[in-house]
């Protein structure tokens, strides 16, 4: 895909670029590249790739599920390279984005690329998500939704996410491949954490058929202060691998 393909399958789900925009995504990949060979970003580096699997994946959230709309502030957890917050506060500026990683050089190079694509609103956070969501933290049920894409399985996300969604907002998982397991693992955990799987979306890239899976978790009550245990803490009582 590329940027003009990208155009224009964006406008099919009603998203229309502006110039700016488009400099802003041109700006994105170009920097991206650059630092990749400095530091480890992405294994993908072709422009037709990064424009389909990193920057329209990303944006999936917003042709897909529907509280996305009524979001104003979101929370990425373990954004890496910026998926899936950066390019979704490039299509949609009035987001207020946090962005939480625990390798801070790639929070530095976050920090360097919204300067670049004159992002205003957006905090970088060098933390582990268990820390920046645990019982004492303001941050804690703090955001609209709170969004992962390739950090970890369900049911450890679940436990790293949910504490930070407000109640009645939505932890939103981007997954690749068939989630039916990891949701059947996962759904003790959600359930303790608050949350319900309110929508399990399954769709294909295009170009390339690549599936896709987009999981919505809907905070239904508040996390209770158990969660999420402190990184490195045996569990005693494990989330993890429970059987329903
Ligand atoms: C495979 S990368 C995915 C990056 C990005 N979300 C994407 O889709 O390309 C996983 C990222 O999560 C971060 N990460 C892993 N565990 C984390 C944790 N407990 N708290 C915060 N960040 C974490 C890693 O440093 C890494 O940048």
């Amino acid at each position: 895909m590329n940027p003009l393909e990208f155009k224009q399958a964006l406008a099919e789900h009603d998203i229309h670029l502006t110039d700016q925009q488009m400099k802003q995504f041109h700006d994105y990949y170009q920097f991206l590249v650059q630092e990749n060979q400095k530091m480890n970003l992405t294994a993908i580096t072709a422009e037709p790739e990064v424009y389909l699997k990193h920057f329209y994946d990303s944006l999936t959230p917003a042709f897909y599920v529907p509280e996305f709309k009524d979001a104003i502030s979101i929370c990425d957890v373990g954004a890496g390279a910026g998926f899936p917050s950066l390019p979704l506060k490039i299509v949609f500026p009035q987001l207020q984005v946090t962005i939480i990683d625990s390798l801070n050089k790639r929070i530095k190079f976050l920090n360097e690329l919204a300067q670049k694509l004159d992002l205003t609103g957006v905090s970088f956070i060098h933390s582990r998500a268990e820390d920046f969501g645990s019982k004492r933290s303001e941050h804690r049920e703090q955001y609209d939704m709170v969004l992962a894409r390739a950090v970890a399985r369900l049911n450890v996300l679940a436990e790293l996410c949910l504490p930070l969604v407000k109640k009645g907002g939505q932890f939103v998982a981007l997954k690749a491949s068939h989630t039916e397991e990891e949701l059947t693992d996962a759904q003790y955990a959600i359930q303790k954490l608050g949350g319900q799987v309110t929508q399990d979306i399954a769709f294909e890239l295009p170009e390339t058929g690549d599936q896709r899976h987009i999981l919505v978790i809907t905070k239904k009550r508040q996390t209770p202060k158990t969660y999420p245990r402190k990184a490195g803490v045996p569990n005693k009582k494990p989330l993890v691998d429970r059987e329903v």
